[in-house]
């Protein structure tokens, strides 16, 4: 079967009399099957929300071969364009309406029959909440009525720019829950996000960018794997002694709290015998593995930071919305509907 998403060799310069010429994507793949939560992770800049608005058609790339739903991109997106929901712009919607009424416009719009709206309030864990004002929903009730309307078409494909952006930890949950139920659906995620512990939490598969380039890319688990350092954690009752003794076998050791920390330990056999010889028992011995926070500062030389682009709504409340009072315009665009020409 092909991929899902199929990007390869992808390049994009941006170019501004003012700024003069920047390089966006720099020869970019990815790789993305049916059925995979996948992490798209990369430092600010790297040049993530271009490869998504590229696949969408929001922006033209130099060069580089585009494939969504087995489609080339952008020109086949209207063969494909009711099979995916995406959401990668800032979607705004209008506070004066409930946000059952916003998802029967959608509805309505997309030629979805209105029965469908209830369905995506429950799944979005909004269903109690369905007839209360936008403008009274919190930034992550916000980010999950978004996703609702990506859902109302039965999308097999769902492309999520940075939906955590912005959320505090319950928020950030509600989205993690929301996403592993997708996957339980059957649907395939693609999420970009700068929250690495929730991509390690939520995604089987990731692929990893730097300035415009993926540095590498594989599942979450065997990513880990390829980074570790055969770091082990050991407790012993003497450590000053076990430091000696390590240290005198050529293995780099470092004291941390009351264990410590050993690398390059090819066989923990060998650390247990080395120290057991010295009369030095272990009582505890467990194997390091690194985090995608550590496998991503090493890949990419750049801390993961939370300030990526502005989370949903936001751009109503900043500029769209003239009186200040959180109403922005229901912009359908916004919300793709796996339509890039009513984005653009
Ligand atoms: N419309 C534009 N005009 C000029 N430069 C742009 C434009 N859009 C993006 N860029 C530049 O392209 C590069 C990649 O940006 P992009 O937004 O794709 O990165 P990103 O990985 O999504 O970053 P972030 O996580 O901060 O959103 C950056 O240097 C950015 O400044």
């Amino acid at each position: 079967m092909s991929p899902v998403i199929d990007i390869a060799g992808l390049r994009k310069t941006f170019r501004s009399v003012r700024r003069g010429h920047r390089l966006a994507l720099d020869g970019l793949d990815l790789t993305v099957e049916a059925g995979q939560v996948h992490g798209f992770l990369g430092p600010n800049g790297s040049g993530k929300t271009t490869t998504l608005r590229a696949l969408l058609g929001l922006v033209r790339a130099d060069a580089g071969r585009l494939r969504i739903l087995g489609e080339p991109a952008p020109d086949r997106l209207g063969a494909v364009s009711s099979r995916f929901g995406a959401i990668v712009e800032s979607p705004q919607f209008f506070g004066n309406f409930t946000g059952r009424k916003t998802l029967q416009l959608l509805a309505t719009a997309g030629g979805v029959p209105r029965a469908r709206v209830d369905e995506v309030l429950e799944r979005v864990g909004l269903d109690g909440r369905g007839d209360d004002r936008v403008r009274a929903y919190s930034l992550g009730m916000r980010q999950r009525l978004a996703v609702a309307s990506a859902l109302l078409k039965r999308p097999e494909l769902l492309i999520l720019d940075e939906p955590a952006n912005g959320l505090d930890p319950a928020g950030i949950r509600q989205m993690r829950d929301l996403m592993r139920g997708l996957a339980a659906d059957g649907v395939t995620v693609l999420v970009s996000s700068h929250i690495l512990g929730e991509i390690q939490q939520v995604c089987d598969w990731v692929t990893i960018i730097s300035r415009g380039r993926r540095v590498t890319y594989g599942p979450v688990a065997e990513v880990l794997a390829g980074h570790g350092r055969d770091e082990y954690l050991v407790r012993v009752a003497e450590p000053t002694r076990a430091v000696e003794v390590l240290g005198a076998a050529g293995l780099p050791v470092e004291a941390r709290g009351d264990h410590l920390v050993v690398a390059e330990v090819h066989d923990p056999g060998d650390l247990t015998r080395l120290l057991g010889e010295q009369g030095l028992w272990v009582t505890e011995l467990t194997p390091l593995t690194p985090d995608l926070e550590s496998v991503f500062l090493e890949l990419t030389g750049a801390p993961a930071t939370p300030d990526g682009p502005r989370p949903v709504d936001e751009a109503g409340r900043r500029g769209g919305d003239r009186d200040g009072d959180g109403d922005g315009l229901i912009d359908l665009g916004a919300v793709s509907w796996g339509d890039p020409a009513v984005s653009r």
